[in-house]
């Protein structure tokens, strides 16, 4: 039945890390593309043997449990999952019924229902180690990527090359049909949503929220389809453990695909390689800081600035190295990018990351800066300083503004404490520099070019530096007349 070519065989038994990393990069570098479920069932073998079911005594404190060996993966084992996965799938199917090169809606809803059918009835969704074809053949067990990535594996089975993974920062779906103009929903999202499986991704463009990206997705190739693959490897044994063996196959696994360019569309990826880099960089190659500035040139480049998520890898990065200005700058941008948004109630993920940013990481800083006295004479403490000062009233407009014009409200007297709490903490003086103003409502309400269109405005440093630095809060409203929303202190050395 279905089964290898030598190509593939000779790879086996895998005895090492560096044989299932070799077998990955052989698999990219075929013609044919990578076969993405056998790349899945090997890396979910290796996931589930060095994670799942490890006798964890209490008294391991390493942050990572050290492997003393690699579970040897058989050719056998390997063979027997894959044949049952093509056997599922095609005997699923009356291929006679359907053209061979381009997939149907109709297809596509046929090989979800295949794929859903054989799930268990219920189970908890959100448990690790669910997202690979590994746990679906052997325990009938997926969670909504590994669903939607089993969806498109099958059809590369049944020969079809025009079916991809679509993936937001919080979803996925497929695409399909002449050049990939089709989409379709093929897995479910969060908690107590009805699923939309066949239906096309339509009506939550136009609602603008944050679950679709408003057409800014990431549309993957076969390639990138073993980028998430691989992104997704979760190398926890618990919530406090980790197999340093599994994280470092995972990285030298990612750092394979960023060599060959494909992660170079993907600042998901790019984060969490970043993420991996951060705990244990290897040398000779770019540190996490860039990974995650490089996360952000692919969200400009390629999907017009609209993820929030680099934004958020690099200030949580930021904020554990305790560079709290810079962690607020990234934050600020992260909430403009996510004020394009309409928030909608699916839209739960990033919601709940703007929540712990705002009521829990920005309290902790202003209380950890509140007795600061900085060694470094040009270095202002964070609460005299303008700019951060204007980069915290940019976070909140964002969010602020994120809620505008939605149909779910975001924030509530929770919120408005914590702000009222950290702005309070700054400096009188500080706050008398920054003057607010707002421009023009959307574009048709900027007919009128009226010279109160105020440009920006600038903050100047306070006396300590002579250097007058302009940093500029650009108030943005949505829907009303240009007017200056805070009076402007005048003060004594305006030039
Ligand atoms: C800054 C953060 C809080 C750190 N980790 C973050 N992640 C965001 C989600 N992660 C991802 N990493 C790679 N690819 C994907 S595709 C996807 C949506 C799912 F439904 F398919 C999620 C995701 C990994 C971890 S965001």
């Amino acid at each position: 039945m279905a089964g290898f070519r030598d190509r593939e065989k000779q790879h086996f038994p895998l005895e090492s890390s560096q044989a299932v990393v070799d077998l990955f990069i052989d698999q990219l570098e075929n013609s044919d593309g990578p076969n993405l479920a056998l790349l899945s069932i090997v890396i979910g073998a290796v996931e589930n043997k060095l994670t799942v079911n490890r006798n964890v005594s209490a008294t391991t404190d390493r942050s990572r449990i050290l492997e003393p060996i690699f579970p040897v993966i058989e050719l056998s084992m390997v063979e027997a999952l894959y044949t049952k996965f093509v056997t599922d799938v095609k005997s699923g199917v009356d291929m006679s019924l359907y053209r061979k090169d381009i997939a149907t809606r109709e297809l596509v809803k046929r090989v979800s229902d295949i794929i859903w059918s054989r799930l268990t009835r219920s189970y908890y969704k959100d448990k690790a180690h669910l997202q690979s074809l590994y746990s679906y053949l052997t325990g009938n067990k997926l969670d909504c990527f590994g669903v939607a990535f089993a969806v498109v594996a099958a059809f590369q089975v049944l020969g079809y090359n025009d079916v991809h993974l679509a993936l937001s920062e919080d979803h996925a779906w497929v695409v399909f049909g002449e050049n990939g103009s089709e989409t379709a929903e093929v897995t479910w999202h969060g908690k107590g949503n009805e699923d939309k499986r066949g239906q096309p991704v339509g009506l939550e463009v136009t609602e603008k929220s944050w679950l679709y990206l408003c057409g800014q997705a990431v549309i993957c190739t076969r390639e990138m389809e073993v980028s998430a693959m691989v992104s997704g490897i979760n190398p926890s044994i618990t919530v406090t453990l980790d197999s340093s063996e599994m994280g470092n196959l995972q990285q030298d696994l990612l750092w394979a695909l960023y060599d060959k360019q494909h992660l170079k569309k993907y600042p998901m990826a790019l984060g969490n390689l970043g993420d991996l880099e951060e705990v244990n960089p290897i040398p000779n190659r770019k540190p996490c800081k860039v990974l995650y500035a490089e996360a952000i040139e692919a969200s400009k480049k390629f999907y017009n600035n609209q993820h929030v998520y680099p934004y958020t890898y690099l200030g949580g990065y930021l904020y554990r190295k305790h560079q709290y200005k810079a962690a607020v700058m990234a934050w600020a941008e992260a909430a403009t990018v996510v004020s394009g948004f309409n928030y909608n109630r699916q839209d739960e993920e990033i919601y709940k990351e703007f929540l712990e940013i705002a009521n829990d990481f920005i309290p902790n800083i202003v209380k950890s800066v509140s007795n600061e006295n900085s060694s470094d004479p040009l270095k202002l403490p964070f609460l005299r300083d303008p700019e951060v000062y204007v980069k915290l009233l940019q976070f909140y407009d964002g969010i602020c503004e994120w809620e505008e014009g939605s149909s779910t409200p975001v924030l509530h007297i929770t919120w408005a404490h914590h702000m009222v709490f950290s702005l309070s903490k700054f400096d009188s003086r500080v706050r008398e520099f920054v003057t607010v103003t707002s421009e023009g409502g959307d574009s048709e309400d900027n007919d009128d070019d009226s010279d109160d269109q105020t440009d920006e405005k600038e903050t100047r440093r306070g006396s300590q530096s002579d250097s007058k630095s302009r940093t500029s809060l650009r108030g943005r409203r949505k829907s009303q007349t240009s007017d200056k929303v805070k009076n402007e202190k005048q003060n004594g050395d305006n030039d």
